[in-house]
């Protein structure tokens, strides 16, 4: 597998302002990499420098190696061949199914006859050739996004561009389209960048995400890397809920906050002496209920308890610390409003402390 998009240190400035600043990203043949951050973060921007809607103020782009924006060089947004798709995945209402599809074909100059074919293969690989000459009226939401699809994959594009196409439809069908593009992805492997400040859409569709803020890449990575292993206090807030408990680094990894001592899955190199977030996941968070305590483990009350079927969310205030933990428990285990529980914290990762608060504390659930 090679690469099919390189972005060499894109930037773009609007004015004074930055939008974009040293985009690094190498994309391989058939991935599906979700752009994501709050709004005004840059998504956008990059994904319209990549289709060449934008031009950069600094950096390159290469399509399969090829340069086709640099300083010197830059290939017209036509000639990038790259198809995109735009919110609610938007098919001509007027048109027949085939005709959404010849008519980007047509614009591309192909022969009747070769396109005929190519309408037919593209409509039998998301298993809509037998709706031809229906109306997209006529079609329900899910064949409408496949054929929204089949029309972008037609021109057999190197790259599928997507910014925000789920945002206009209601929570259902929005799920239902996540679950049927990520099927039809899996099974043509096409290559794609996806916009979104979806965190949970960004999950469940991607092969690796970039995670964004101003303008800048937090990180790159699967969504369990983000997950399980963030690579700082932005991510770690912004990607599903988080504990955040403030601490030192006192060795190799290991953390002290308050006044008990944590070993880390990964402290991603701090050095001893560093402020840190200890930063635990509410499933990493279990109450010990069968006397096998240690003087790792933290005692505290419990606040509030919310059944939810497949688990109970639990609110704990830890003695010693102001912001109470979230446990996400078996919701066979017992517990109420004001009992007193030993909790244990397993699966910690250090991530540097710069802000005094983060924004999505344990709290918060993120977009
Ligand atoms: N044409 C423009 N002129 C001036 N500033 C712009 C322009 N386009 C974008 N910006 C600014 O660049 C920054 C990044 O915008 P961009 O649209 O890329 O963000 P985004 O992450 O896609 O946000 P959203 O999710 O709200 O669409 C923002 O601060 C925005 O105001």
């Amino acid at each position: 597998m090679g690469s099919v998009l390189e972005l060499r240190g894109l930037g773009k400035k609007f004015g004074d302002a930055t939008a974009v600043e040293d985009f690094r990203l190498e994309i391989e043949d058939g991935e599906f990499i979700v752009l994501l951050g709050p709004s005004g973060c840059g998504k956008t921007t990059t994904l319209r420098m990549i289709a060449g809607f934008e031009h950069p103020s600094s950096g390159e782009i290469l399509l399969k190696d090829k340069v086709i924006s640099s300083s010197r060089r830059v290939v017209p947004p036509e000639r990038r061949n790259m198809a995109m798709m735009f919110q609610s995945y938007a098919v001509w209402p007027h048109m027949t199914v085939a005709k959404n599809l010849s008519y980007g074909l047509k614009l591309r100059k192909m022969p009747k006859r070769t396109m005929q074919t190519r309408i037919e293969e593209s409509l039998a690989r998301v298993k809509l050739d037998h709706l031809a000459d229906r109306y997209p009226g006529e079609l329900s939401g899910g064949q409408q996004q496949r054929v929204a699809l089949a029309r972008a994959l037609s021109v057999d594009p190197t790259l599928l561009l997507m910014d925000e196409p789920l945002s206009n439809l209601d929570a259902k069908l929005r799920e239902e389209m996540r679950q049927q593009l990520h099927e039809l992805h899996a099974a043509l492997r096409f290559s794609a960048v996806y916009v979104t400040h979806d965190q949970s859409e960004a999950m469940a569709l991607a092969d690796r995400i970039v995670v964004m803020d101003q303008g800048v890449i937090q990180q790159v990575g699967t969504p369990a890397d983000l997950y399980l292993r963030p690579a700082n206090e932005f991510v770690a807030g912004f990607i599903g809920r988080a504990n955040m408990l403030p601490a030192t680094v006192v060795g190799d990894g290991v953390l002290e906050t308050g006044s008990k001592r944590i070993q880390c899955a990964s402290v991603s190199d701090l050095p001893t002496g560093s402020d840190a977030w200890a930063v635990v996941r509410p499933i990493g968070v279990s109450i010990v209920d069968d006397g096998s305590t240690s003087d790792a483990d933290f005692e505290g009350v419990v606040e509030d308890v919310v059944f939810l079927g497949e688990s109970k969310e639990v609110r704990i205030r830890l003695n010693g610390f102001e912001t109470p933990l979230l446990a996400d428990i078996s919701p066979y285990v017992g517990v109420q409003n004001g009992d007193s529980v030993i909790c244990r914290l397993n699966g910690a990762v250090a991530v540097e402390r710069v802000s005094e608060t983060v924004e999505a504390s344990s709290e918060l659930v993120s977009a």
